[in-house]
């Protein structure tokens, strides 16, 4: 295993900068939309493609984190319907996955094709990124569902950098369907919700080749810019359809069946009143994002699947 690398670099620098002016939609002082373009300059040329890789998936988690006004999720207003996160453990933990992901994309390119080694490859290095996660965190869990899904596209893409965003997303799902010989059996909060509710998460969307984001978190996100709706607009929305169709075992855990009603629902009706960019869906948002924190629920798969749209969209054509 090489020396981990803990400098992320390129877009990263440029994030830090953009950051500072970008997206608080609470903030009315800063109109909406200022300082996040849809598309950020390409690659810088000189990168090797697995510091790419890496560069564009941490922006992913960041832009996710700092998004906001998101409903029950930790933001830039604070931290939604948790306790032990915050905004800038958020940050920490991105920054500490870096390594990991530039790894698991180094590791597709040596391997270079799909099969049971890359899995088990890619599976150990899951389990390092996990504990770097950790130990950033003082051992909160900000991010395994990312890792999860952000190191199976990363690997995706690093196997064939021509392919489109369905074509990364499938050939995602069949790397997720090999076996990981090393995969313990812990008792994680997804198998309980598992055997409480019968229904699937983190592991099945994936295998499936991520529907939620495939069929509807990226087709809402082109679909409310087209509209004329602003970047920050554009991804809540994203957010939002994501939330509306996902079996999020991280609501159903904190919340049970009446908190993953509350939220598909809820976010349809901020879509169904035209998203997030209109006055009627702001203030079905507010109702929302009220709602769950009465509930405790936090939609916390689908903002890894947030990130892992927004790393699609930029991934995908490059
Ligand atoms: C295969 C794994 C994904 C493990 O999956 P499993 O379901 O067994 O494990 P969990 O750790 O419970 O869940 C994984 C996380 O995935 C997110 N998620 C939930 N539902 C979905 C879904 N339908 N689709 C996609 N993603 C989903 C979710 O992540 C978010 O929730 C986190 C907080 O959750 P949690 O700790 O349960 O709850 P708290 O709110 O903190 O509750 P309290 O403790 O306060 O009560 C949040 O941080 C988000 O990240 C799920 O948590 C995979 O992880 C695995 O096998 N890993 C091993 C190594 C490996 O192979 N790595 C991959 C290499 S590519
Ligand atoms: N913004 C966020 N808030 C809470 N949990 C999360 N997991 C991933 N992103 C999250």
């Amino acid at each position: 295993m090489k020396a981990l690398d803990l400098q992320p670099r390129g877009l990263l620098r440029e994030h830090a900068r953009s950051h500072r002016e970008s997206d608080a939609l609470e903030d009315c002082a800063v109109p909406v939309g200022a300082g996040v373009p849809a598309k950020r300059p390409a690659q810088a040329t000189e990168l090797p493609l697995a510091d790419h890789l890496a560069d564009l998936a941490v922006e992913a988690l960041i832009d996710e984190a700092d998004l906001s006004p998101k409903p029950g999720l930790v933001d830039r207003r604070g931290n939604g319907a948790h306790h032990d996160m915050t905004l800038a453990l958020m940050h920490a933990s991105a920054l500490a996955l870096w390594p990991c992901l530039r790894n698991m994309a180094e590791a597709a390119q040596a391997i270079g094709t799909l099969g049971q080694p890359l899995r088990a490859t890619l599976g150990q290095l899951g389990r390092e990124g996990e504990a770097a996660m950790l130990a950033a965190t003082g051992g909160v869990n900000t991010h395994r569902g990312a890792i999860w899904a952000l190191g199976l596209l990363v690997a995706s893409k690093a196997l064939d950098t021509q392919a489109d965003t369905n074509t990364l997303a499938a050939r995602a799902g069949r790397i997720a369907l090999f076996d990981d010989p090393a995969m313990t059996t812990q008792d994680s909060h997804g198998l309980q919700v598992r055997r409480r509710y019968g229904t699937g998460g983190a592991r099945e969307q994936a295998q499936q080749g991520f529907p939620a984001v495939i069929g509807h978190g990226l087709p809402q996100l082109q679909r409310s810019r087209a509209a004329g709706a602003s970047e920050p607009h554009a991804r809540l929305d994203a957010l939002l359809a994501i939330m509306a169709v996902l079996n999020d075992t991280c609501v159903l855990w904190r919340s049970g069946p009446t908190g993953l009603a509350a939220v598909q629902h809820g976010a349809r009706s901020v879509l169904s009143e035209g998203g997030s960019a209109t006055l009627a869906g702001r203030r079905q948002l507010r109702r929302l994002d009220q709602q769950l924190l009465q509930l405790n629920a936090s939609p916390g798969g689908a903002a890894d699947l947030l990130a892992a749209c927004l790393f699609l969209d930029k991934a995908g054509s490059l």
